[in-house]
């Protein structure tokens, strides 16, 4: 069960007292989605990161949600993924299949992995190109209020340096507003080669959620969360503001120990 949390300008703060807690709830909240978006538009359209978050996803491939979610509905993306072959330790699809899509029936034509034979800039140029014609036929929804594809789930995971899927601190990237999907060739963490989502994407979807667990994320959790320094240049992280979707922060008790103990009280 979740500590005493917030609800502060559409965005809601979860803190619980250990991953595993975590773990439990996040399952619950992903199949409560899905449910939702597959009653309301037949399918459920969600993007996955890599990193720490596809462990943090494994109570859902468990008892009961292994039995009672309906992969058949799920289409699977990618918010952010490393341009290396789709069997090396380092892609974001590996780590995925082998923790998440080996262990429930999800539909193959459904998963949409980025072309691993290409260039970052290609890989980039043809998931979007994926992603507009599945918008063209509603199986992602369109934003009403920019052209963008609206996913009903974005899962992030946050860096200690406070980048979110492939958006790094002071990366031009940050400003591309025309783009779904961008490319990067010089990462700052290995490897230098990615694809990702850009910031408007993100900020079109129903349900942003941020995964962030372990004390060397706090001081990052604190800066983002508080509104530390609010008119310094701004961290990836503090910049995913869902337009009208609702933004969930998901933080073990490490995580959120530097955040103003004022703001956590109900
Ligand atoms: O490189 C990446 O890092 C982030 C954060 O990973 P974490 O292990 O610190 O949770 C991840 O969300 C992103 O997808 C990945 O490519």
């Amino acid at each position: 069960m979740a500590l005493p949390g917030v609800k502060k300008d559409g965005r809601e703060v979860k803190i619980y007292e250990n991953a595993d807690e975590l773990s439990t709830d996040l399952a619950d909240y992903v199949a409560e989605l899905s449910e939702a978006s597959v009653k309301e538009r037949g399918v459920f359209a969600v993007a996955l990161s890599g990193g720490s978050l596809i462990s943090l996803m494994s109570k859902l491939c468990e008892a009961p949600y292994s039995k009672t979610v309906d992969w058949a509905k799920w289409y699977i993306f990618w918010a952010d993924e490393r341009v290396v072959a789709k069997n090396h330790a380092d892609s974001n699809y590996k780590l995925a299949k082998d923790g998440l899509l080996s262990k429930v029936p999800f539909v193959p034509s459904h998963v949409h992995s980025i072309n691993d034979t290409v260039s970052a800039e290609k890989a980039a140029e043809d998931y979007e190109f994926v992603i507009r014609q599945l918008v063209r036929t509603r199986v992602i929804s369109v934003s009403d209020i920019s052209d963008c594809p609206k996913f009903d789930l974005i899962l992030l995971g946050m860096g200690p340096d406070g980048h979110v899927a492939s958006l790094f601190p002071n990366h031009p990237v940050l400003e591309e507003k025309e783009e779904w999907v961008t490319f990067i060739t010089d990462s700052p963490k290995p490897p230098p080669e990615r694809i990702t989502f850009t910031l408007p994407v993100i900020n079109s979807a129903s349900n942003v959620a941020v995964i962030v667990t372990g004390s060397s994320k706090a001081e990052t959790v604190h800066l983002v969360i508080d509104d530390v320094e609010p008119d310094k240049p701004s961290l990836p992280a503090k910049m995913v503001q869902p337009t009208k979707g609702n933004l969930v922060w998901f933080l073990d008790k490490e995580a959120a120990s530097k955040l103003d103990g004022s703001k956590f009280s109900q």
